[in-house]
């Protein structure tokens, strides 16, 4: 890993300028070194912010993007519970993000097909990756510790062979689901969590700080090559003891 960063921010209003400047210097980087920007986005509070911050930017070309999703809930697009339906009326169809570059899972499929068929779109998108490597993952983390679809004592947290996991019995609605798994997440060129709210303090302190008992899966989000960052507002670091970075205004990753 190339080392955490912890960088609290006073307010979301600070916060998400910063976010949509992590994401397009990562973007320019990526495409000048290998000619596109792979990155796969959570849903929850992540996505009004990031659309709202992206749309902000003077300029933004999305044209040699990819995007995926880091988990997606089995509900039609048309569904207000369809984080892809949110991103598109939200922020794809305000930009030049080609349809080509949009990776949805079909919501059509029975659970575990929807997963099988994920599957088989990322290893098209990434064909010379036995585990796909995304130049940046955007995560949240929900009051329970939970990132992506892999909640908190559940079996998919140990699973090592399959890229993409159906979940059916997930603790929050809607029930069916699928989420990358771990060795996709950990193997991400940039990880970046955007976690705000006091409701995130209590678990953000024993995710950051450690527990005494099983790890929550958002404290097992560890790239083994990539950067991780942490982007917290004061709100949600109240509990923390450990050292931060306190963001300066118009602060830039
Ligand atoms: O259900 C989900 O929740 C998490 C956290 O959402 P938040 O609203 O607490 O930020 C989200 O990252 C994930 O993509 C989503 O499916």
């Amino acid at each position: 890993m190339a080392g955490r960063r912890v960088v609290v921010f006073p307010s979301p209003a600070e916060l998400g300028p910063a976010l949509a400047h992590l994401v397009t210097s990562r973007a320019e980087k990526a495409i000048a070194s290998h000619g596109r920007f792979t990155m796969a986005l959570s849903g929850g509070s992540l996505v009004s912010m990031l659309s709202k911050e992206l749309l902000a930017l003077p300029q933004l070309d999305c044209s040699k993007w990819v995007v995926g999703f880091c988990d997606e809930r089995l509900v039609s697009f048309d569904n207000s519970e369809s984080t892809y339906g949110l991103y598109k009326s939200q922020l794809f169809s305000k930009i030049n993000l080609p349809d080509s570059g949009i990776l949805t899972i079909d919501p059509s499929l029975p659970v575990n097909e929807c997963a099988e068929d994920y599957t088989r779109k990322l290893k098209e998108t990434f064909p010379d990756d036995d585990i796909p490597v995304f130049d940046m993952l955007l995560l949240g983390m929900g009051p329970d510790g939970h990132t992506c679809s892999l909640f908190p004592d559940h079996p998919l947290l140990e699973e090592t062979k399959k890229i993409v996991a159906p979940i059916s019995d997930s603790p929050k609605p809607p029930p069916q689901r699928v989420t990358l798994t771990f060795p996709v997440v950990n193997s991400a060129q940039c990880v970046a969590f955007v976690s705000t709210g006091g409701s995130k303090a209590p678990v953000l302190k024993e995710v950051l700080e450690g527990r005494d008992g099983p790890a929550f899966p958002a404290a097992r989000v560890v790239p083994t090559k990539g950067e991780l960052f942490w982007l917290i507002d004061d709100p949600a670091a109240a509990s923390l003891s450990i050292q931060v970075e306190r963001a300066a205004t118009g602060a830039r990753l």
